[in-house]
């Protein structure tokens, strides 16, 4: 049976943090260009938990580099905090899916490591560091090297590191995709009550749909050829999030049929 599923657009953003318009870019290696974003228009608001979803090279990681500024967009108009973007910021932590911690460092100084940039006192650098390794339960680990430490451990470190500077948007590319399903469910919930306690706002990039359902206030589906918005969809679960919960598997189906997936993951 094919139930019909109400779902609802997401209309009031609050106060925007996020905003583009007509966004596009195309990419031209010399051996062809590729339209990797259409037009994205979106706008979203302070303290949001977006998460991005969408089937291989629809645009997700294109539109999340020129979010973090190190891609310069081909067309159109992006503003973070009211202001065009012009390069990498502190203003906007962001964490990668192989972790990209320096491994030079210890877990520590790769915390403190925008602070130092930023010029901040090393007494200062060390308390904020001690607190983020503590927010992300691993108080014991600030000595020691990246080698030293598993996937998931890493991952909580790159968190920390991005934000330590109290960044106003944090921008996570799959940043749960190599780890094991049960640390990746404990850094979920690590995230979530990172967001209810700090209130950054978040844009998540994730393949996985029950992730996205888990974590996110809100939910943009692309789709590619171009890369462009297909749904933008209101996350109506109340938290904490049950994944046998009626309305979760509603949201979870009508995803995967905007995706394109015809069996679930
Ligand atoms: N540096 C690049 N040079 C040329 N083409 C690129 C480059 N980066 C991305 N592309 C192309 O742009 C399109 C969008 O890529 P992008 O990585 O943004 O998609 P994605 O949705 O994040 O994909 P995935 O889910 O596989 O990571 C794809 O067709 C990809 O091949």
């Amino acid at each position: 049976m094919n139930a019909r599923v109400e779902i609802s657009s997401q209309t009031d953003v609050g106060e925007p943090l996020i905003t583009c318009i007509e966004l596009g870019h195309v990419y031209d290696s010399g051996r062809g260009r590729t339209t990797a974003l259409g037009s994205v228009s979106l706008t979203i608001g302070r303290g949001e938990f977006v998460c991005v979803l969408g089937p291989s090279g629809c645009g997700k990681t294109t539109l999340l580099n020129i979010l973090a500024g190190f891609v310069l967009p081909a067309k159109g108009v992006v503003r973070v905090g009211g202001h065009a973007i012009n390069g990498p910021s502190s203003e906007r932590g962001v964490v990668f899916q192989d972790y990209s911690l320096f491994p030079w460092l210890t877990a520590r100084a790769n915390v403190e490591f925008g602070l130092r940039m930023a010029g901040r006192a090393a007494r200062e650098r060390v308390k904020i560091a001690h607190d983020l390794l503590g927010l992300v339960d691993l108080p014991d680990v600030g000595e020691k090297y990246p080698f030293e430490l598993s996937g998931g451990m890493k991952q909580r470190v790159a968190i920390a590191r991005a934000l330590a500077t109290r960044p106003s948007l944090l921008l996570m590319d799959e940043p749960f995709a190599a780890l094991d399903a049960m640390t990746r469910g404990s850094l979920q919930a690590k995230l979530v009550e990172i967001h209810r306690q700090e209130q950054p706002t978040i844009l998540f990039v994730t393949h996985n749909i029950a992730e996205a359902l888990v974590l996110a206030s809100r939910l943009i589906v692309m789709s590619p050829n171009p890369g462009r918005i297909v749904e933008d969809i209101s996350v109506d679960l109340p938290r904490p999030r049950r994944r046998t919960a009626p309305r979760f598997n509603e949201l979870y189906e009508h995803v995967s049929r905007a995706i394109g997936l015809e069996t679930a993951e």
